[in-house]
């Protein structure tokens, strides 16, 4: 079912170990020291890995927040993030839950800032502190939710377009006084819900829980009824990885080909991560 561009040697990586989590998503990459400059070449590797695997694990990395962002920087600019919490620098962003009664947005089916006009390419999210059980995370590959509609669905999502906006996925967790500044800065947008991959040019389903609202020119119930049905997708095991945390393991992801979701199951322990995110450019 994998498709690579053309030319595209599935094995072996010269440079690297990539160790596949599961038939479709996710892999452990061994051997690379994510504190040191990447060469070209290994950039080039890594992003092979990513685009093959969607998210890419690297174990017990421990690298600090400014190793972190010259990692991602590797693959764009960094985007700042005006909705969450503040890390050392303005594009770190903090996730820090006491396993409190405090809900965050991030245990929800997601794709990160789809309510922007360009989504971010990747994040690159490290855990600082994990929890004595729970807290995993998953990522869902948002192909083979594509490639898995029935045809039906296909030609009727063909050439689609969504509505995405922060207010609704955002709306139950902040107060008004916090979102209302920001709604003129991210007034809603549309994104194909289907889009092109890029760099590989597959076809991705984009739409998500959190911040899809409608598809244009549908009525309200239709809609409700098909996005309904699209991002229930996201929920099939079979195109999920499962991640388990360790302090100073780090998570690589395609944002253009993944949605994720963060399991909020170790109250009353603390888990604190980390992220940053890379700009992303146009859905089409
Ligand atoms: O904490 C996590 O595992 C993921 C949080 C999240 O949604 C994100 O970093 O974008
Ligand atoms: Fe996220």
């Amino acid at each position: 079912m994998r498709r690579l561009p053309e030319g595209w040697q599935e094995r072996p990586y010269e440079l690297i170990d990539v160790v596949p989590q599961g038939r479709l998503i996710g892999a452990e990459i061994r051997g690379v020291d994510l504190a040191r400059c990447l060469t070209p070449a290994l950039r080039e590797e890594l992003n092979r890995a990513l685009l093959e695997w969607k998210v890419l694990f690297f174990r017990g990395a421990a690298i600090t927040a400014e190793q972190q962002r010259a990692f991602a920087l590797n693959w764009g600019e960094l985007e700042t993030n005006p909705l969450l919490a503040r890390g050392s620098a303005d594009d770190v962003v903090r996730f820090d839950k006491g396993g409190s009664a405090t809900p965050t947005y991030e245990n929800v089916w997601h794709a990160d800032v789809t309510f922007r006009e360009r989504p971010a390419l990747g994040a690159v999210l490290q855990l600082r502190e994990v929890p004595p059980y729970g807290g995993d995370t998953l990522w869902a590959d948002m192909a083979a939710a594509y490639d898995n509609l029935p045809d039906a669905v296909k030609e009727r999502i063909e050439g689609a377009r969504a509505v995405h906006d922060f207010i609704p996925g955002f709306a139950r967790f902040y107060g008004p006084e916090r979102l209302a500044p920001l709604q003129d800065r991210f007034p809603p947008v549309t994104h194909p819900v289907v889009r092109t991959h890029p760099e590989t040019g597959r076809r991705m389903l984009f739409v998500n829980t959190s911040f899809t609202t409608h598809i244009v020119g549908m009525e309200r119930e239709e809609s409700d009824r098909l996005l309904s049905l699209l991002v229930r997708q996201a929920h099939v095991p079979e195109y999920q990885v499962r991640f388990h945390w360790q302090a100073g393991d780090v998570a690589f992801w395609d944002n253009r080909a993944t949605q994720h979701y963060a399991v909020d199951d170790y109250a009353p322990h603390r888990r604190v991560a980390e992220r940053v995110a890379i700009a992303g450019d146009r859905p089409y």
